[in-house]
């Protein structure tokens, strides 16, 4: 059955994305259809689709109702190639530009919305420039993921990486300098071992110089995407990159970071809780152009 798919395009630091109201949930769409949606030559072009439905109509949104009975919308992420992931961090301020723009929620300057995702609960409120999105506790990999070699196309030999999960699975790689880092041939997807069931994304990160300055920590960052390949931007990545950094730098390292990734600058806070240090990704978030699609 063909049908018309209207659709809005959106980005944040240049990680962009095909974002899709569904609010009763009736949109079936297959991983191929996603894929073919995101084709930046046969399709409308983006780093990954994402579905506005309400919580209640998805068995995982049904989870995060349980946690929290706000998180009303639930952000239902799909990477370019079609396969699901539990969290994205530039994604999650898009989607709420997203909701802001279709009149589906309404947010003041001081108020927070709860979303849904498959990572759990998230919080976004408005920032200077764009949103801040509470991305909760970070974690070390455990086990063989916590310090797995990486390969990459255009590295002499195999660097240590440091497994990192913000909600979806990251490794963090540091590498010597600038020249290095632009040099990085990440059209091959980098090669871990040993190699995450779930696969993982990889973000390469060099230190500014200073490392830090007026107290705020400074890094640049490249990195390939699970399910996505090379981006302009990840939020979730630049938030691995930044506690990564700080974890390797001990005791005295800051608490707040600004990450320049190919597509702009983001910020990540650290702020400790009971459960363990939570992280904030801050940066822009716009809504580029409508569109429909004719599927089927
Ligand atoms: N670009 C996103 C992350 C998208 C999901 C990722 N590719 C995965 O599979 O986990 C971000 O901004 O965080």
């Amino acid at each position: 059955m063909s049908f018309d798919l209207a659709f809005t395009k959106g980005q944040g630091t240049g990680n962009d994305f095909v974002l899709v109201s569904d609010p009763d949930g009736d949109l079936d769409l297959t991983p191929t259809q996603i894929a073919a949606i995101c084709d930046r030559r046969f399709g409308v072009g983006a780093d990954g689709l994402i579905r506005a439905v309400r919580s209640r109509h998805l068995p995982e949104g049904a989870a995060t109702l349980a946690d929290d009975p706000r998180a009303v919308w639930f952000m239902d992420y799909w990477n370019a190639d079609g396969s699901v992931s539990e969290m994205c961090g530039n994604g999650i301020r898009v989607f709420t530009a997203f909701l802001i723009d279709q009149a589906l929620v309404e947010l003041a300057d001081d108020e927070s919305i709860a979303i849904g995702t498959r990572a759990g609960v998230r919080r976004v409120r408005r920032a200077p420039g764009g949103f801040e999105a509470d991305l909760g506790v970070w974690r070390l990999a455990e086990g063989e993921a916590a310090e797995p070699l990486v390969r990459a196309k255009s590295l002499p030999v195999a660097r240590p990486g440091l497994g990192i999960d913000v909600g979806n699975p990251h490794v963090v790689v540091a590498l010597a300098d600038d020249d290095e880092l632009a040099g990085l041939d990440l059209g091959y997807a980098p090669v871990l071992e040993p190699a995450p069931l779930a696969g993982a994304n990889v973000e390469f990160v060099v230190p500014a110089d200073p490392l830090v300055e007026d107290g705020v920590g400074r890094i640049r960052m490249r990195v390939h995407e699970r399910g996505s390949g090379e981006t302009l931007s990840c939020g979730t990545g630049a938030v691995a990159s930044a506690v990564a950094v700080r974890y390797w730098a001990g005791a005295g390292a800051p608490d707040e970071w600004r990450v320049q990734v190919p597509g702009g600058v983001l910020g990540v806070r650290v702020t400790a809780s009971d459960e363990g240090e939570r992280v904030w990704l801050s940066g822009p978030a716009e809504l580029v152009f409508d569109g429909v699609l004719a599927l089927g």
